[in-house]
């Protein structure tokens, strides 16, 4: 008998509620005009390739086309009406779709989706991380103490989505609002019960979350990244703080470490709890007696107020993961979970995707591939790497083209100043002359002084990189290939080419373990 292929999971509810269009214009502050009430409406998408029969199309302008230009391919997959500003109206009423006009269909978007699938938030133990490094890992330590604690989960952000057991991709950190409201949607009806996410700071500013209030709300740290967006770190820090708004979050947590988090934790308009991994005065909750293993695990005692004090042992590597569980730790007593949920889930947990993953193999160095892709990160990372390591360290790492142009300069130097041996090579060119990144970060790199860098070359070709940081590791070396983590692509030129740091390292040594045995051969003779 035939086996039915496995279907792929929806991102929608299967059951969403129904609505009119009059309703819809009326939530979305409009006159319901003649015939609305007749539309029925079961869901929502801003981009014409998400649509499915039934859906409200959202057409807002953006910064490189309208979605109104986009209206007929809406109409043609199945949306039933449409929602658009102005300057979209003709568009979307050329396309057959009878049309709510709002001034700025960007504002109305999240409350609006939110409303259409039926608030699911606030059927959700909701929690969010926002930062510039940390989220990802922090979000996972959220989601295993969650389950310990009996809940069934949810998990959103860059690395992959979670609906319960099963996993879809994720093709962003934060679900643009339409996306995002379904997919709470469907974690509700099937039976999810906490959800654990990202949100980044592009989801911030585009609205993505708006229509959820968070339980807890976690702020891990603020360094260079993403001004490409924000242009300056006042305007990135005040799109991370929006987050930390009775609007958005019921309660915050916040790392006292953190120059930026200081002054949230200062100013932020809801109730604030407090921590810190490395005694900063006043903090609500604290890591105390930190020891960090050679072999890439620590064991530290968290202690907060009322004399509760907590043992943890934690399977990642760093003192950077000590605050991460620290933060996780705090935002899960401040939601009310036993602290016996995650002192036993985060003993358990044994890592997470990209992040500090370690490629095996019989060499006798270490090969790590680790997201590291800011300034702060870089640093953190190679430092930590330098305790453990006998020998040199060794860093590949790139920076993506289209993104942030000032972090570039920073990571050569961070990098120069902390590796022994930097390899400069590329990581997602994007539209960008691959050159171009390169030189930027190889000025960097340059401009610290010789006495205080370490060697540095420019290898453009990845795979060619990775081939010559491994070919040059000696016995108790660590390499470290950054920047790429779990991505699984390399983009050029609008083409993404299938690209996977740990499976190209793994390649590599293959290689050349094949290359020293058939040398070993040669010697021995016949
Ligand atoms: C800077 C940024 O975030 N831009 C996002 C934004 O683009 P935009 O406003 O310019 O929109 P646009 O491309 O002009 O399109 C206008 C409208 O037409 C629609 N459209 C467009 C084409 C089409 O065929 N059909 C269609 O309907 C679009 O969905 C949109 O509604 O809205 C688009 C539609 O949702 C997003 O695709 C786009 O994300 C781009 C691709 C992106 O790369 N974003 C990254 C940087 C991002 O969001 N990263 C963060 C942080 C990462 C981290 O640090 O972890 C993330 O959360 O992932
Ligand atoms: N608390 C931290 N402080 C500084 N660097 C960190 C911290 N935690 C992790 N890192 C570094 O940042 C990298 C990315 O970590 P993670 O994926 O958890 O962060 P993220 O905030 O989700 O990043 P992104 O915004 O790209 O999704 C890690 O691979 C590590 O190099
Ligand atoms: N999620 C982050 C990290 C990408 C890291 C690096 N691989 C790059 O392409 O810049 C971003 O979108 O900026
Ligand atoms: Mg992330």
């Amino acid at each position: 008998m035939a086996v039915p292929a496995a279907q792929p999971m929806s991102r929608r509810p299967a059951n969403p509620p129904r609505h009119t269009l009059a309703e819809i214009a009326r939530v979305a502050g409009a006159d319901p005009a003649p015939g609305f009430a007749e539309v029925t409406v079961t869901g929502v998408a801003q981009d014409s390739r998400l649509v499915v029969p039934g859906d409200l199309y959202i057409a807002r302008p953006g910064t490189v086309a309208h979605g109104a230009d986009y209206a007929a391919q809406a109409a043609h997959a199945g949306a039933v009406a449409a929602l658009t500003d102005p300057s979209g109206a003709a568009a979307c009423r050329e396309a057959d779709l009878p049309t709510i006009v709002v001034p700025d269909p960007q504002s109305v978007l999240g409350p609006l989706a939110a409303w259409i699938y039926g608030h699911p938030s606030r059927d959700l133990l909701m929690l969010g991380v926002t930062g510039t490094n940390g989220k990802t890992t922090t979000t996972f330590l959220l989601d295993v103490a969650l389950r310990q604690a009996g809940h069934r989960t949810g998990l959103l952000g860059t690395v992959e989505t979670r609906v319960g057991e099963e996993v879809l991709p994720s093709a962003r950190t934060t679900p643009e609002a339409p996306e995002l409201q379904a997919l709470l949607a469907l974690m509700r009806e099937r039976g999810v019960t906490a959800v654990a996410m990202e949100v980044s700071s592009h989801a911030l500013t585009y609205g993505r979350v708006a229509g959820v209030v968070f339980d807890v709300a976690g702020f891990s740290n603020l360094t260079q990244d993403h001004l490409e967006l924000h242009g300056d770190l006042e305007s990135y820090f005040a799109a991370k703080a929006a987050l930390f708004h009775p609007d958005r979050a019921r309660r915050g947590v916040v790392n006292l470490d953190d120059h930026y988090g200081r002054r949230l934790a200062r100013h932020a308009p809801i109730e604030v709890v407090t921590c810190s991994a490395a005694g900063a005065p006043g903090a609500d909750w604290r890591a105390e007696a930190v020891h960090l293993t050679s072999d890439g695990t620590s064991r530290f005692r968290i202690v907060g107020p009322e004399g509760a004090r907590y043992a943890l042992n934690l399977n990642l590597p760093g003192d950077f993961n000590v605050a991460n569980a620290l933060l996780a730790a705090t935002m899960l007593v401040t939601a009310g979970v036993e602290p016996a949920a995650f002192v036993s889930a985060f003993a358990e947990f044994t890592g997470l995707p990209g992040r500090m993953e370690r490629v095996p193999g019989p060499q006798d160095f270490s090969v790590i591939v680790d997201y590291a892709h800011t300034p702060d990160a870089v640093g953190v990372v190679l430092r930590s790497a330098r305790q453990w390591t006998k020998g040199r360290v060794i860093a590949v790492l790139g920076c993506g083209g289209d993104r942030d142009q000032g972090k570039r300069p920073l990571m050569g130097q961070v990098a120069a100043r902390e590796a022994d041996m930097v390899v400069i090579t590329d990581d997602n060119p994007r539209s960008e002359d691959p050159a171009r990144v390169r030189r930027a970060i190889l000025d960097g790199a340059c401009a610290v002084p010789a006495t205080e860098r370490g060697d540095v070359v420019d290898v453009p070709d990845r795979r060619e990189a990775i081939r010559w940081a491994i070919g040059a590791a000696r016995p108790g070396d660590t390499v470290l290939i950054l920047g790429k983590g779990h991505e699984q692509g390399q983009e050029v030129a609008g083409v993404v080419y299938p690209f996977d740091d740990r499976v190209v390292a793994q390649e590599v040594l293959h290689e050349m373990s094949e290359t020293t045995q058939a040398a070993e051969r040669r010697v021995a003779g016949p």
